[in-house]
């Protein structure tokens, strides 16, 4: 995908665009609708598919709001899906405290109008410009000024409520994997790279994949989830194995800080440095502080014996 950093003025691209604008936090079934509705106004072999979309979560920026920091889709990973999607370009906009000064005006005049857009596809309820105060109405007006068509899409709800990704990321750290699932489309997935851990599981029989370089993710609830792992080569992921995963603090070795972890049914080898997935697909139980290590090896044999039976091995 091409990625155009967006922090001054825009310049012209001789493709004319349909535009999708927001966070994208997710890619979830209320982003795939615009997307969707973005493509079916579209003259395919015209026109490209562009998203506009932000470096940090506005409210991280301006507030420091820890729940907006965390995300379920990091950048790469989000722009990885709305590629799948059928994006081809990204304008990505450097969200700081300036940029937040921008009003309506000034990002219809000086930064959507000079990018030879045909049409902006918003959701219902769309805000933006300072201080997230105006409206789609707003969008509509100062957009047809330009000869820009909007279309607003009706919102995307579940259980009556709107699908948002502020509530994907509580679902997350509460570990409702299955709804959380059920709104993405897919269930909740966490890619990183395979680091060495302290080397006491395969002591305890046990040895796991210890993922690093994944501190942008929202954190799921600490505890045993059933799930799979991805193994990447250089393109895409060519194997996958059913996991036993443990997110959290592991109090019975005094783990330092929070970890993600996954023990591989059926697996042995040395996947040290590997770009791994590990999918989260049901929470079995609450992390549990063991007075004795035998204990630990004791439930973890049963959560085996729990999870293979779960998946049907
Ligand atoms: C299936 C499974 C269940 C686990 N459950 C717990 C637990 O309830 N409490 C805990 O402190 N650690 C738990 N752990 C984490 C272990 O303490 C950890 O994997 C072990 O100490 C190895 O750490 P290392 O990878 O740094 O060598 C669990 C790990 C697995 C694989
Ligand atoms: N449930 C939904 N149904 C329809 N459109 C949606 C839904 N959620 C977001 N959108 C639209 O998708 C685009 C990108 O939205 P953005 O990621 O900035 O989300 P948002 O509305 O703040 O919701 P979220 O809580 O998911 O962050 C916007 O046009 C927005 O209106």
């Amino acid at each position: 995908m091409e990625i155009i950093e967006l922090n001054e003025k825009a310049s012209n691209h001789p493709k004319a665009l349909t535009l999708v604008i927001g966070k994208f936090d997710g890619v979830h079934k209320g982003h795939q609708a615009i997307l969707q509705t973005a493509k079916s106004y579209m003259d395919e072999a015209n026109e490209l598919l562009a998203v506009m979309s932000f470096s940090a979560h506005p409210l991280w920026v301006l507030k420091q709001k820890e729940e907006f920091k965390h995300k379920l889709t990091p950048d790469n990973q989000k722009l990885h899906l709305l590629k799948q999607f059928g994006v081809s370009r990204c304008y990505w906009i450097e969200f700081t405290k300036e940029y937040a000064k921008t009003t309506a005006e000034q990002f219809v005049n000086e930064h959507l109008a000079p990018l030879h857009v045909n049409r902006i596809v918003v959701g219902e309820g769309f805000r933006f410009g300072a201080g997230g105060l105006s409206s789609t109405d707003e969008l509509i007006q100062l957009c047809n000024e330009k000869g820009i068509e909007v279309i607003v899409v009706p919102l995307v709800k579940v259980n009556g409520e709107k699908i948002s990704g502020r509530s994907i990321r509580k679902w997350v750290e509460l570990g409702l994997m299955e709804p959380v699932h059920a709104v993405l489309g897919r269930p909740f997935t966490v890619t990183g790279k395979v680091i060495h851990g302290q080397k006491m599981g395969r002591k305890l029989g046990f040895p796991t994949v210890n993922l690093g370089d994944v501190d942008d993710y929202v954190n799921p609830k600490p505890g045993v989830y059933l799930g799979q792992i991805g193994i990447h080569n250089e393109k895409d992921i060519t194997e996958y194995y059913d996991v036993l995963i443990s997110a959290g603090y592991r109090p019975t070795v005094s783990g330092k800080g929070y970890l993600i972890e996954a023990y591989l049914l059926n697996y042995s080898g040395d996947l040290y440095d590997k770009t791994v997935s590990v999918t989260f697909l049901r929470y079995m139980r609450d992390e549990v502080k063991f007075t004795e290590l035998d204990d630990l090896v004791k439930q973890m044999e049963k959560d085996k014996i729990d999870g293979e039976r779960l998946m049907g091995h």
